[in-house]
C-alpha cells in the first residue's frame, strides 16, 4: 500500500529516512546483522569489521566473508578470462542486440562530455590543465538481489570514453553455483573487460581499496550497491578515490492532473522493487490523483514477482504526499534531493528552471526512468541519500584528474613574485619569502 502523507508528516517520516543515518536503518536489518555477526551491531561498524579483516589478512577474509555473507566457498576469485568471453553464448540474440542498443546509446552520451586539457599564454608565459584518465579503476556491479549487467555498460563504457587502461570488475557470485552471473559476464565481455572478480558486498570494496593476494588494489571505485556497498566506500575513501554513494534506489515523482495513474505507480513500483531501503514518492497537489494511484499500486502490486521486496520499500521510505501546489511539490524535491526526479505534468520544462538538486531529471511521461535505467544513454549510476545536493551522477569527469601546468617566463616572474614574498611574509613563511625575493 502507498500511504498518504502530508506535507509536514511526510519532513518527519519518509523523507527522513537516509539509510545511512544508523537510527533510520530498518530493524529487519540490523536483525540480519546481529545473526550474522552474533552480537547487535550497526551497519557502520559490521562494514568496517569487514573491511579491517580484509586489509589485515587479504584472501583469507575474502574466503571468510564471502562463505557467511553469500554462501559460498571459494578459493579462487579471478573468473578464467574464457568464461567471460564464452558467457556471450548465454544470451539470446535479442538479448544481445537489447545490451548492444544501450551500450551504443551510452557510449554517444558520455562522447558528447567533453574532456579537454588546455594551455593558455594570456596571463605570461604558460598556463594550463593536463587531463589524464585514472590509471586503475575498479566498478562494482550489484548482483545481491537481482544481477545488473545494465551496471556493467553504465559504469564500464564511462570509464573507457575517459580513456582509462585498467578496469577491474567485480560483482557477488550467486549462491546457487558460486559463480558470476553469465549476464553479468557477458556485459563484461560485450565491454572488452577482461578482470572480473566474484566478490560482492563489502567484502569486495575492502579488496579493490586495500588490495589482496589475487586482486591488485585499485585507484578509485565506482558503481552502485545497496546499503553495506555504499557504506564501505564511503569508509574507504582516502585511500581511493570513490565515485559517490549510490546507494539504495530513489524516485520521486512530481505529477497533476494530467498524469495517467497506471503509468505513475508502474513507475514507482519499478524502483521499489530494487530493494526494502529503495524510496518510490509521489509529491502531487492532486487529491484524486493520489486516490488512483494508490488503487493502481495496490492492484499492480498483486501481479509483481518481487512484491514481497516492493511492499517492504514502501512501508519504511515511500509515499504520496499532497503538496499545496507543484511549486511546494518542487521546494520538498529540492529538500529530499531524489537520486531520480520524474515530471509527470503538463508543462515539464517549466518547473525546471526551479530544480535544484537531483541527479536526474526525466521531462514527461515518455521519459520514463525505467528508460534511464538502461537505454536512454545517461549513466543509471547517480547520488543517493541527499548526495545530490552537492554530486553529479557518474561521467566521464569521474575517471579523470586535473593537473595543472605553471610555465611562466621570466618577466612575468619579477613581476608577480613581489606579490608572492609579500604575502609569505604576512603568513609569517620567512623561507617562502626569501625564495620569492631571490627570484626578484
Ligand atoms: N544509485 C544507483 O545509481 C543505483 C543503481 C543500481 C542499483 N542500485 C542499488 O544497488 C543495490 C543492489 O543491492 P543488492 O543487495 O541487490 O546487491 P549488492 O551487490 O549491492 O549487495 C549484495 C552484497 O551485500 C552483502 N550483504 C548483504 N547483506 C549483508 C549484511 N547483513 N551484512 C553485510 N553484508 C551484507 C553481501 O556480501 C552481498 O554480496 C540496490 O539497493 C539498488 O537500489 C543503485
Ligand atoms: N534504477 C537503478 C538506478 O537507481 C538502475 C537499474 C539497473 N537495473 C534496473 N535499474
Ligand atoms: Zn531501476
Amino acid at each position: 500500500m502507498l500511504r498518504k502523507f502530508s506535507v509536514d508528516e511526510a519532513r518527519n517520516a519518509i523523507l527522513k529516512r537516509i539509510p545511512l543515518d544508523e537510527a533510520e536503518v530498518s530493524p529487519l536489518i540490523l536483525d540480519r546483522i546481529t545473526a550474522l555477526f552474533g552480537e547487535p551491531l550497526s551497519p557502520e561498524q559490521a562494514v568496517m569489521r569487514i573491511l579491517r579483516d580484509v586489509r589485515r589478512r587479504g584472501d583469507a577474509a575474502l574466503q571468510e566473508w564471502t562463505q557467511r555473507l553469500d554462501g559460498v566457498s571459494l578459493t579462487n576469485f579471478r573468473v578464467p578470462k574464457e568464461e567471460i568471453r564464452s558467457a556471450l553464448q548465454t544470451l539470446s540474440d535479442v538479448q544481445l542486440n537489447a545490451l548492444r542498443l544501450a551500450a551504443e546509446r551510452i557510449r554517444r552520451f558520455h562522447l558528447a562530455q567533453p574532456l579537454t586539457s588546455w594551455l593558455t599564454q594570456s596571463m605570461g608565459g604558460t598556463l594550463g590543465q593536463l587531463v589524464r584518465p585514472i590509471r586503475r579503476v575498479g566498478v562494482y556491479v550489484p548482483a545481491g538481489s537481482a544481477p545488473l549487467p545494465s551496471s556493467v555498460l553504465m559504469s564500464v563504457i564511462p570509464a573507457q570514453v575517459a580513456g582509462v587502461p585498467e578496469i577491474v570488475v567485480v560483482a557477488p557470485p550467486m549462491r546457487s553455483t558460486g559463480k558470476v552471473d553469465p549476464v553479468i559476464l557477458a556485459a563484461c565481455a560485450l565491454c572488452g573487460v577482461d578482470e572480473v572478480y566474484a566478490l560482492g558486498g563489502a567484502q569486495a570494496i575492502a579488496a579493490l581499496a586495500y588490495g589482496t593476494e589475487s586482486l591488485p588494489a585499485v585507484d578509485k571505485i565506482f558503481g552502485p550497491g545497496n546499503l553495506f556497498v555504499t557504506l564501505a566506500k564511503k569508509q574507504v575513501f582516502g585511500t581511493v578515490g570513490i565515485d559517490g554513494l549510490a546507494g539504495p534506489t530513489e524516485t520521486v515523482v512530481i505529477a497533476d492532473d494530467s498524469a495517467n495513474p497506471e503509468w505513475v505507480a508502474a513507475d514507482l513500483l519499478a524502483q521499489a522493487e530494487h530493494d526494502p531501503l529503495a524510496s518510490a514518492i509521489l509529491l502531487t497537489p492532486s487529491e484524486p490523483l493520489i486516490a488512483q494511484v494508490q488503487e493502481a499500486v495496490s492492484c499492480q502490486l498483486q501481479e509483481r514477482q518481487r512484491a514481497e521486496i516492493i511492499r517492504q520499500s514502501l512501508e519504511v521510505r515511500s509515499g504520496a504526499v499532497l503538496t499545496a501546489d507543484l511549486d511546494e511539490a518542487v521546494a520538498l524535491a529540492n529538500e529530499y534531493a531524489p537520486e531520480h526526479l520524474c515530471l509527470s505534468v503538463t508543462q515539464p520544462w517549466a518547473l525546471v528552471p526551479e530544480i535544484t538538486a537531483a541527479g536526474g531529471i526525466f521531462l514527461g511521461e515518455h521519459s520514463f526512468e525505467v528508460l534511464g535505467d538502461y537505454v536512454a544513454g545517461p549513466s543509471h549510476v547517480m547520488p543517493t541519500c541527499r548526495t545530490a545536493r552537492f554530486a553529479s551522477p557518474l561521467n566521464v569527469w569521474d575517471f579523470v584528474h586535473l593537473i595543472h601546468l605553471v610555465a611562466l617566463d621570466e618577466a612575468t616572474t619579477k613581476k608577480i613574485a613581489p606579490a608572492a614574498a609579500i604575502i609569505a611574509e604576512r603568513e609569517g613563511l620567512d623561507a617562502h619569502a626569501f625564495s620569492a625575493r631571490l627570484r626578484c
